[in-house]
């Protein structure tokens, strides 16, 4: 991460007039800037293209139980620094030993201290899909999660035009890979619906503020047709929170800070699989 969180103290009155998102999407876009200049886009393309082919995600997470999406976070804008680790391969192994039906990698270096290369580690460990999770705002991004062995890419409704959104979208469709899209209120899920997205995540957290709402799933989720694999994204501290969000109507739950934090995070996820998989939690009705 550079230049030691920039929101760690903060300048609040700078950050809630800007908002938080706008501003990582400006050192975003900087730094989508200063790799393409090293590596331009044909030859991403052809990254992309030789990748080994991407796996089905939507199928992996309509199976029955509450999936559980574990997240590789080694900090974030409202925490800070979250965990050390050191090996993202190893826990990403230990997530996929508990259960966890796709891996989140955080590939946003200045405010997450993700990066390509945790991508690239995560993948060459599981053989589940991995989703690469990043504020994707150019086709390059998309490539190049694609080359990275993305299976899944998060496109952020909050960051994106329409014409955006559904640009992004079918690029990740025609690379074979599924699109989490991100909403965190109505007309977002309505925009994302007719963007054409089939896996939705309503995140609690409002990326503009950093608040938590672990409400918003409840308000949202009921609104949307049942071939979308709703996801509850944020905020999920264990079991109980999985089983909240289920009795809502989630398919599956991301977790990210209540998994890192763990003395194992491999025991944390097979918890909250165990509670997914529990005959007393609700499922979705299809
Ligand atoms: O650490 P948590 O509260 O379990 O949250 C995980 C995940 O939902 C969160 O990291 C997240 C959701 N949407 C995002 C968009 C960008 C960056 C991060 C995120």
């Amino acid at each position: 991460m550079t230049a030691e969180h920039p929101h760690a103290e903060g300048d609040k009155a700078g950050t809630a007039s800007l908002g938080v998102l706008d501003e990582i999407l400006t050192g975003v876009r900087a730094d989508v800037a200063r790799r393409q200049e090293q590596v331009p886009l044909e030859r991403i393309r052809e990254l992309a293209a030789a990748a080994p082919p991407p796996l089905d995600a939507y199928a992996a997470l309509r199976r029955p139980g509450v999936a559980v999406i574990a997240e590789v976070k080694r900090a974030s804008p409202s925490k800070g620094k979250l965990a050390e680790i050191a090996d993202p391969a190893e826990l990403a192994g230990g997530y996929a030993a508990g259960g966890a039906r796709a891996i989140s990698v955080l590939t946003e270096g200045r405010w997450f201290g993700g990066s390509l290369d945790d991508l690239a580690a995560v993948r060459a460990a599981v053989k589940i899909p991995v989703l690469r999770k990043d504020f994707v705002v150019s086709s390059y991004q998309v490539h190049e999660a694609r080359a990275y062995g993305a299976d899944l890419v998060l496109l952020i409704v909050a960051a994106l035009e329409q014409n955006a959104l559904v640009g992004l979208l079918e690029r990740i469709e025609s690379l074979g890979m599924t699109a989490l899209v991100e909403v965190h209120d109505e007309e977002e899920a309505d925009r994302a619906l007719e963007a054409g997205a089939q896996v939705i995540g309503v995140n609690a957290r409002d990326l503009r503020t950093l608040e938590v709402d672990r409400s918003a799933f409840e308000r949202i989720a009921p609104g949307l047709p049942s071939s979308i694999v709703k996801i509850a994204e944020s905020g999920v501290r264990g079991p109980h929170d999985l089983i909240r969000y289920a009795s809502a109507g989630a398919d599956a739950v991301l977790v990210g800070e209540g998994l890192v934090t763990q003395k194992s995070p491999r025991e944390a996820v097979a918890e909250l699989v165990n509670a997914g998989n529990h005959p007393a939690t609700p499922r979705p009705v299809r």
